[in-house]
């Protein structure tokens, strides 16, 4: 029998990545009253937060006031109460394991990065548990643009841990006055949930991308959400989850606002302006990198997701996007829940 974490008491919270996301959640802590830490690798922007209070690379024109402040030195980062990851979710096995010997044993850490690890398809919360034993895992994911989340507009997220009174204290911590999460206990649906919408972005901006209407667009995202249940459900989550913020939340707001770097991908691949995955040096669309591993993993655990497969096809340049949509109108017709 497990026994459950204890509540931690959080004031100070470490924030492991300095990009948009990991700003943003340092504005929400501290409107939550607590005192954030944010670790950058870059010098620039940790010296831009504490002097110029901003972050000019990853979320220009936002003030950044105390008690935000940054620092270069991981431990100061990981001896904090609670910890947060939000670098891309293909520096997770690195960054957890730099942190792992600095934890204090039975420190949250709560992952808020959206994708499956490459070349091994495990869940995020897998990889922490592997290299960072010392941490208890949360997962924070939901419908949330780091702009919006730093400009204070109104903002609802879910916070999973295993267990539900972690996440309670968790969700806790973060909330504020417009920053509102609810708590879960399943890791899995929350974590698929925001890693397979991305993917499922990039499909419906291929679809205005290429002209194809409002019904298509409307057709992809009911049969993208049928996609984020099955895959949740084949991998151990509960197909409720996927109705709430980490599932039909996130997949609204990103197949359907310029604002997601997915959808705004998935558009350039519909105009024909992008024939193959994202430059690393442009940003960060991790749909391109969790489609090829989301379809690796269905395949492994006999789960259809023929979207996901096509933009997989689509970011590998193997298909155009007219040989896509000519192939998933061609196949066979079949029973809507099956
Ligand atoms: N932006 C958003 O609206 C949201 C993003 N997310 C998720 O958060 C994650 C991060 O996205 P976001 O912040 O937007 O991305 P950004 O591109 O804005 O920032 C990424 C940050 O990670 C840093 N970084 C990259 N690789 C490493 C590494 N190996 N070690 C340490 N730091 C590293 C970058 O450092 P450097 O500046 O030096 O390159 C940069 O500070 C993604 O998984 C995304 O899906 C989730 C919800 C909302
Ligand atoms: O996850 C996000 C909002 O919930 C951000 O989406 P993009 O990474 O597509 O910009």
């Amino acid at each position: 029998m497990t026994h459950p974490e204890p509540a931690p008491q959080v004031e100070t919270v470490g924030i492991v990545g300095g990009g948009a996301w990991g700003t943003a959640l340092a504005l929400a802590v501290a409107r939550a009253g607590r005192r954030p830490l944010l670790w950058a690798r870059d010098p620039a922007t940790v010296t831009a937060i504490n002097l110029s209070r901003e972050n000019p690379r990853h979320l220009p024109g936002i003030r950044l006031d105390p008690p935000v402040a940054a620092t270069l030195d991981l431990d100061e980062a990981a001896g904090c109460d609670l910890v947060v990851l939000a670098t891309p979710a293909q520096t997770t096995r690195a960054v957890a394991a730099d942190l792992a010997g600095r934890l204090r044993p039975g420190t949250p850490v709560v992952l808020s990065a959206k994708g499956f690890e490459a070349g091994t398809g495990r869940l995020l919360a897998d990889v922490l548990a592997e290299v960072a034993p010392a941490a208890v895992p949360a997962v924070l994911s939901g419908p949330s643009f780091a702009a919006d989340v730093a400009r204070g507009l109104p903002t609802a997220v879910t916070v999973a841990a295993a267990d539900i009174g972690m996440a309670d204290a968790v969700a806790a911590a973060f909330a504020g006055p417009s920053f509102r999460p609810y708590a879960s206990d399943d890791v899995i649906g929350v974590e698929v949930g925001g890693a397979l919408k991305n993917v499922l972005a990039i499909a419906s901006g291929v679809v205005v991308g290429r002209g194809l209407g409002a019904s298509a667009q409307a057709a992809l995202v009911a049969r993208a959400f049928a996609e984020l249940v099955r895959l949740a459900v084949a991998l151990g989550g509960r197909a409720e989850t996927l109705t709430g913020l980490s599932g039909l939340g996130d997949l609204f707001l990103t197949t359907s606002s310029r604002q997601s770097r997915n959808f705004a991908y998935g558009i350039a691949l519909g105009e024909g302006r992008a024939v193959e995955g994202p430059d690393e040096s442009g940003p960060l669309v991790e749909g391109a990198k969790t489609a090829p591993v989301a379809v690796a993993i269905a395949r492994r655990l006999g789960v259809d997701l023929p979207v996901t497969e096509a933009v997989a096809a689509l970011v590998e340049g193997r298909v155009s996007v007219d040989e896509v949509m000519a192939g998933l109108l061609a196949r066979p017709l079949k029973r809507e829940h099956a």
